[in-house]
């Protein structure tokens, strides 16, 4: 008989930051991450995050309604359930509750590490199986000082874990952003690539004004420059064609990935799996940009290791992501949760072998750090 959901619980962890991470829509002293389990009539457990960025400074789930709705919405949808029957969940779920992607998500996690662990193969195996065992990792500069993120970024360089650069730009005025930009520019050497992060800081005057400068200055991406909703002018800046543009906030799963990928809105597509709604709709979402020939980038929600994980497992089943993945929120974070620490290492993040998302939780410092 097929396994079936016995028990889903759902726990809010709140790690420190290594410093403050200082965006145009939030500055992060701490990363709260809702950890759910969900555990089969065959004695395993599944393990998924949801986690959002500044509490509701960046989409519509705060982790105390991710918390809320988890356990008074979903676990009583998913009781009872058979465990390998993931589509029918989705389905299920999709049915009875609306919006919510990153408990969704969460959820969808768990179902796939409890399915995968019990087939005794990696995640990425039920999404064809890993191309790459290694996955390149960005690091974002976001301390808020021009010296400090060089100092930062060189470390970087030194050490070889990271050599790709996203700079959170929009909160200082345009041209304060700019000096800022160029400093870093020239303090790094030619092998670091510079890209930025506008948050939807700018309106289109101001992002059509910068573009030239942001070229001369060698910025090689500009992500998120103008408002999620302005696709018109999102299509508009794509097409002046000064410096590729990537679509992050705009892209909450497949039919935003149509709509934009219709009327070529941007160059690259952020894929987040907590954005698309779970791994499926973000495998959704890959497919359509596969499709029209927009260039894709693994980005992050600032997760722990937990989602970064999930993710890392489906971008590794990817023959191309032209512009690599920004899986690098456990670093961010100032103490280490799982048993054995992710291998970042080479500019890149290797995909964990073992059955599952292949980690497992350090659960003493879970407890330490689960809110009471
Ligand atoms: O991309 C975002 O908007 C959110 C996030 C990802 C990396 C980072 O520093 O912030
Ligand atoms: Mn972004």
């Amino acid at each position: 008989m097929d396994a079936t959901i016995v028990e889903v619980s759902s726990q809010i962890l709140d790690i420190p930051t290594i410093r403050p991470h200082k965006m145009s829509v939030a500055t992060m002293h701490n990363q709260c991450l809702v950890l759910v389990r969900i555990k089969t009539s065959d004695g395993i457990e599944g393990i998924g995050e949801a986690t959002t960025i500044g509490g509701l400074n960046y989409g519509g789930e705060s982790p105390e309604s991710m918390k809320t709705n988890i356990d008074r919405y979903f676990a009583p949808l998913l009781i009872g359930q058979p465990a390998t029957k993931l589509s029918a969940i989705r389905q299920r779920i999709d049915k009875a509750i609306k919006d919510n992607r990153f408990a969704k998500c969460a959820i969808e996690t768990a179902l796939y590490d409890a399915y995968a662990k019990r087939l005794g193969v990696p995640l990425n195996a039920l999404f064809g199986g890993a191309i790459h065992d290694r996955i390149s990792i960005a690091w974002t500069l976001a301390s808020g000082d021009t010296q400090k993120d060089i100092d930062e970024a060189q470390q970087m360089l030194a050490t070889r874990r990271h050599q790709i650069f996203k700079l959170k730009v929009g909160m200082r005025a345009p041209k304060d952003d700019l000096k800022h930009i160029r400093a870093i520019r020239q303090a790094l050497s030619d092998d670091a690539s510079i890209r930025i992060d506008v948050n939807q800081g700018w309106s289109e005057t101001e992002a059509t004004q910068q573009l030239r400068a942001l070229a001369d200055a060698g910025v090689e991406l500009v992500e998120q420059p103008i408002h999620e909703k302005n696709l018109a002018g999102l299509q508009r800046l794509t097409a002046l064609g000064i410096v590729p543009i990537m679509a992050d906030e705009s892209l909450k799963g497949p039919q935003d990935g149509f709509a934009l990928a219709s009327a070529h809105c941007a160059n690259v597509f952020a894929i987040k799996i907590e954005q698309a709604g779970g791994l499926q709709h973000a495998r959704d979402l890959i497919g359509i940009a596969q499709a029209a020939d927009i260039a894709l980038y693994g980005g992050t929600m600032l997760e722990g290791s937990i989602a970064t994980i999930a993710a890392a497992h489906l971008f590794s089943t990817l023959n191309r992501l032209e512009w690599g993945t920004e899986m690098f929120g456990p670093l961010l974070l100032k103490d280490e949760i799982l048993a054995t620490p992710l291998d970042y290492s080479d500019y890149s993040l290797k995909i964990p072998q073992g059955p599952g998302l292949g980690i497992t939780l350090d659960e003493d410092k879970i407890a330490f750090y689960t809110r009471k």
